[in-house]
């Protein structure tokens, strides 16, 4: 489905040949602004290419890519404005210490005297990094060494992030901190991040593109998981009472009491974003004390199967 705002990033019937070898095949998908979206592939399914061609850093041998309306081929620069990509290893200089490195970075960017200042100084503050921008990159921890990757692509305040497995090799701490961190940036960017790992991406995307021998099985895995949006409701009333206090929320299809114990129930609704705040003001409207409300995540992994196991028929 097409978002409804005008995309960021569009990429049409998108096909990349290395030599004889087919890496990516007749790939579309649009992501609207501030949408983090997680491309999910095992190794070798094309990630990094369509990573590569949407930065700019290779060319499609057909199909077309825009980004922020620029052409990759047409207008490379414009591109590389509004997208930064932070590639897996973050390979940064480790001889140089942090901030001489954003320093640096910053002039690669164009940004200059005062103005790469402001976007260091904001960068490091965004990525907890004032600490550590007088030590060498080569003293830090890989968490460090992702967080100094992602401030510098931070740099010039790009549109679009692109993040190719952004938690590998972090210990769990740091894998939720780089986590929260992401989810920070939404709204601001718009992130788009690979990862070959099922439950890390279901964790940080709003949406998951599936991605096998470079097809895209699906561009949104978590709507073909569930086309209702699902809650969890806690509260203390019968099942009439909060049907008839969610009669009147646009949306909203069925709600059953959940089999475990009572006081729970499962409500069905379209996926609408204020539908859950909706639902809540109508409950409190109707004096019934709400204990949770929380949106149930769909079976992504039953997807993933399915699909990567009959490509030939979802493809
Ligand atoms: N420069 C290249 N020359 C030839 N073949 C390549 C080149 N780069 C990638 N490939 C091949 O293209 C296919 C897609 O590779 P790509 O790196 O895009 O996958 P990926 O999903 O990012 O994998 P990974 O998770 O291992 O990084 C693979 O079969 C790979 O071997």
């Amino acid at each position: 489905m097409l978002p409804a705002v005008s995309p960021v990033v569009v990429a049409e019937r998108v096909t990349k040949w290395y030599g004889p070898r087919r890496a990516v095949a007749d790939v579309s998908f649009s992501i609207a602004p501030g949408e983090i979206v997680g491309l999910l592939g095992p190794n070798g399914s094309g990630k990094s290419t369509i990573f590569r061609m949407l930065t700019g850093y290779l060319v499609p041998t057909s199909g077309r890519i825009a980004v922020a309306g620029h052409d990759v081929v047409e207008d490379s620069i414009g591109v590389r404005r509004a997208i930064s990509y932070v590639p897996e290893d973050a390979p940064l200089y480790d001889h140089m210490r942090v901030g001489e490195f954003l320093h640096f970075m910053a002039g690669l960017k164009g940004l200059h005297g005062a103005k790469a200042r402001a976007a260091v100084d904001e960068a490091a503050e965004r990525l907890d990094l004032v600490r550590v921008m007088k030590l060498t990159a080569g003293k830090l921890s890989r968490g460090f060494r992702q967080r100094v990757s992602i401030a510098q692509a931070l740099l010039g305040n790009p549109d679009v992030l692109v993040l190719d497995e952004p938690t590998s090799g972090l210990d769990p701490h740091q894998v939720i901190a780089v986590r929260d961190l992401i989810q920070s940036l939404a709204g601001r960017h718009t992130v788009l991040m690979a990862s070959h790992i099922l439950p890390e991406i279901e964790k940080i995307a709003s949406r998951v593109m599936i991605l096998l021998d470079g097809v895209l099985l699906t561009s949104d895995a978590l709507k073909d998981a569930a086309p209702d949006f699902r809650l969890r409701l806690s509260a203390d009333a019968s099942l009439e009472s909060i049907r008839a206090a969610a009669d009147a929320v646009a949306g909203v299809h069925d709600i059953v009491a959940a089999a475990d114990e009572g006081g729970r129930f499962l409500v069905a609704a379209d996926r609408r974003p204020a539908l859950a705040a909706d639902l809540l003001s109508a409950l409190v409207g109707a004096q019934i004390a709400v204990r949770e409300l929380t949106e149930l995540r769909p079976d992504l992994e039953r997807v993933f199967l399915d699909l990567t196991r009959q490509p030939e028929a979802a493809a």
